[in-house]
């Protein structure tokens, strides 16, 4: 049977990089997906705005939406201090299973929470079911019209204290008006564009940060 883009990009982390050196694995996906196969991770130039927040931030708790293969959720949990917590949701089983093993061969499985499951229905119980008390980081990248309804339970769920910070992937392609909007006029967030380019490609793309004023 015929293999999957996200099964031959697992393939590649197993052929190309070395087991327990995460960037070593984020470099054999940007290999793979700007040589081989184009796929939708943030990729190594977002990438790097990325990891100048996280650092920055050196954030204890972490919030994902869209593990799809991984690459972000590697590419930020090799950042994090000792103790600190990423927590991924992505509700589609089989990308679920990829990232899975994308982050073992990374070994981070220590850092990393991957729930298989909605943000809608996991959000709301963030919690009660992880012991989480505020996020200090949310990286966005998954459906873009569910970033500002997220955004908004977010809020509603108490997640969010002053100084956290939201960053949204694919503000301008494929893009998210409604969230940027929001965000841009919202008096409780002070938002802040990267501009970039849409991952292994010359067309403009960007990360908006929004830091939320409480
Ligand atoms: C509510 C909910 N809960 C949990 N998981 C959820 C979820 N909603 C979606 N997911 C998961 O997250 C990922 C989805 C990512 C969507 N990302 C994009 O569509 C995307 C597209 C491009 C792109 C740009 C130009 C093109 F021509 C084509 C594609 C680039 C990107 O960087 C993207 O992120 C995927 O793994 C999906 O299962
Ligand atoms: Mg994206």
């Amino acid at each position: 049977t015929q293999s999957t883009r996200p099964q031959r990009l697992l393939g590649a982390v197993q052929k190309n990089a070395t087991r327990g050196d995460p960037r070593s694995v984020v470099k054999a996906i940007d290999e793979f997906c700007r040589h081989k196969e184009w796929a939708m991770n943030v990729g190594d130039e977002k990438g790097c705005i990325l990891d100048s927040v996280v650092s920055e931030l050196n954030p204890a708790t972490v919030l994902e939406l869209g593990t799809y293969c991984g690459y972000s959720t590697v590419r930020i949990a090799s950042l994090l201090p000792p103790h600190a917590k990423l927590i991924t949701l992505e509700f589609n089983p089989d990308y679920a299973k990829i990232a899975c093993q994308v982050i073992a061969w990374a070994g981070l499985e220590d850092k990393i929470q991957l729930v298989e499951g909605s943000s809608a229905e996991w959000i709301p119980k963030m919690k009660e079911h992880f012991g989480v008390k505020m996020l200090d980081l949310v990286f966005m990248d998954h459906w873009k019209d569910d970033y500002l309804p997220d955004t908004k339970l977010l809020e509603d769920c108490g997640l969010l204290r002053k100084g956290s910070v939201l960053l949204a992937d694919n503000v301008i392609c494929p893009g998210s008006p409604d969230y940027l909007k929001y965000v841009r006029r919202s008096p409780r967030y002070k938002s802040q564009y990267f501009r970039s380019h849409l991952e292994y490609t010359k067309a403009e793309d960007g990360l908006e940060k929004s830091v939320f004023l409480g």
